[in-house]
């Protein structure tokens, strides 16, 4: 069953100059863009730095807003909703953030960062909020006895799971985390995404991960899309993308994955070599007159890339 089904997404940020402020142009952040998730499956979204990931999960989650699309969610377009009535479906998707240092407010305790979602939609005497709390903050093995600590008294990777207790309290039905390890040790990169992988089933919850690592992505995610500026070049299932990567930029992503068994280094850096170069003489090929990027077209059932029309 489909839960979240994006179609046609554009998000344009004005840019705006002269003596009057005008907009006199657009930066195109999201351009069309389409996708879907289904229930209990995490997507994907993968790509440099700039492509535009952050600005699709923060305008699913109604942090900014469409410029035309449609965002449907169980079948209710979310950008047509009033402020209200998008409120009301809020609950059900909830987002984890890349810095769980500053996206902890400083200045409370765990008990009222934890306790935020309660506030907002439940109306729980002090008492059964804080043994809700307490019960989030066991699962996700952060001691009960911390609720009335304040964030810096809490390692990077002991926020983050705080911040994910925080997802958890109302029981959402998709998270959208934004590269949720990249400002954490790589020690504790494997202990929170292994957790995160652990809570998926428990909580029936979909996930929407953006990275720019390809190497989280295909260890996180059952379907990946791949984004370069503001489109989606090619989408299918990690086997799909890993041995039959179609795309140029989606094979220079793969290639620039650090090689971990030294005997193939010199292999992989002609590879690497190679690509590179192919993609910088051949890019343009994938590009209309304007310089966008074609639409995605299958390959196979699971396998979609946005190739040159006359290949
Ligand atoms: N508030 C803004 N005003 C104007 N342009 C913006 C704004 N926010 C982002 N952009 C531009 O939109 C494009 C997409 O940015 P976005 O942050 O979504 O990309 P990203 O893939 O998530 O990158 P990163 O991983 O660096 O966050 C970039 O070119 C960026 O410079």
């Amino acid at each position: 069953m489909t839960l979240l089904k994006v179609n046609h997404l554009k998000v344009y940020y004005p840019v705006r100059g002269g003596f009057f402020r005008r907009v006199v142009d657009y930066v195109k952040a999201v351009d069309d863009i389409s996708f879907e998730i289904r229930e209990g499956e995490t997507y994907g979204l993968v790509g440099e730095s700039g492509c535009g990931k952050t600005t699709t999960g923060r305008t699913i989650i109604g942090l900014l807003k469409a410029t035309s699309g449609e965002i449907l969610f169980n079948d209710v377009d979310l950008t047509k909703l009033k402020r209200r009535e998008f409120f009301r479906y809020r609950r059900d998707i909830q987002m984890i953030f890349q810095d769980p240092y500053s996206s902890l407010n400083p200045k409370k305790r765990i008990l009222d960062i934890v306790a935020e979602p309660f506030r907002n939609y439940e109306k729980f005497s002090p008492q059964e909020e804080k043994r809700r709390v307490q019960e989030l903050l066991e699962r996700v093995g952060i001691s009960p006895d911390s609720i009335y600590k304040y964030p810096h008294e809490f390692s990077g990777g002991q926020r983050q799971r705080i911040g994910i207790a925080r997802a958890l309290a109302l029981k959402p039905k998709l998270i959208i985390a934004d590269e949720p390890v990249s400002a954490l040790d790589v020690s504790v990169q494997a202990q929170v995404l292994n957790f995160m992988k652990d809570i998926q089933e428990e909580f029936k919850l979909s996930y929407l991960f953006i990275s720019h690592d390809l190497g989280i992505i295909r260890h996180m995610c059952d379907r990946i899309g791949i984004m370069y500026r503001g489109r989606l070049v090619e989408e299918g299932t990690g086997e799909d993308i890993y041995t039959n990567p179609q795309h140029i930029y989606t094979k220079r992503l793969i290639a620039a994955i650090p090689d971990i068994k030294p005997e193939e280094r010199d292999k992989h850096k002609a590879l690497r070599k190679e690509i590179n170069q192919e993609f910088s003489e051949h890019f343009d090929r994938y590009l209309d007159a304007e310089g966008r990027i074609f639409d995605l077209r299958p390959v196979t059932e699971t396998h979609k890339v946005a190739l040159p029309l006359e290949s």
